[in-house]
């Protein structure tokens, strides 16, 4: 049963959003927004458009959804893809690369997705927003798809560079 998040919960949510350089611009835009749509989030960088390296940002972002001090993050970096693939190897992040509105839907609805990624040199500001919008107010269908997450979870106890059993 789908249905939209109430407002209680929306205002519960405690977001983290942070970024490499290459998609600074789009993160300082993304924050205005959120705060008009009264959304509290903490941003953890980078704070300029100097070059620095995305997976410390992805790290950073991972841990504080492992510790519970947000419960879900907004990564950017230039094409979204490094930063996702830097959070997704800690245990419990889903983060989902999303640049269009249906994938970005989906990617709460059926993968629980608790971290979105964008990219700054992919996305004008107002599809990103549309995207924002969207993953932040859809909510987890469960059922059959919790039974995947399951077993994506179950991936996470296997040892690094050992084979995943089938
Ligand atoms: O996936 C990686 C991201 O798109 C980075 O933002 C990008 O690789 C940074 O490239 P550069 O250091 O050339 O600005």
């Amino acid at each position: 049963m789908i249905r939209e998040m109430a407002v209680w919960e929306v205002t519960a949510m405690k977001l983290v959003i942070g970024s490499d350089h290459g998609a600074y611009e789009l993160k300082e835009e993304l924050k205005q927004w959120l705060s008009a749509h009264d959304y509290s989030f903490e941003d953890v960088g980078t704070f300029n458009g100097e070059r620095c390296d995305y997976p410390q940002v992805a790290r950073t972002v991972a841990q504080k959804i492992q510790s519970g001090e947000a419960n879900r993050g907004i990564l950017l970096c230039g094409t979204g893809i490094g930063i996702s693939i830097a959070a997704n190897k800690f245990a419990g992040i889903r983060a989902a690369l999303a640049h269009d509105h249906y994938t970005a839907k989906m990617s709460r609805e059926h993968n629980d997705a608790n971290v979105l990624a964008m990219g700054g040199r992919v996305l004008g500001p107002e599809v990103a927003k549309d995207v924002l919008a969207t993953w932040l107010t859809t909510e987890f269908e469960g059922e059959r798809h919790q039974r995947r997450l399951d077993q994506i979870q179950s991936f996470e106890t296997v040892q690094t560079r050992q084979p995943v059993p089938s």
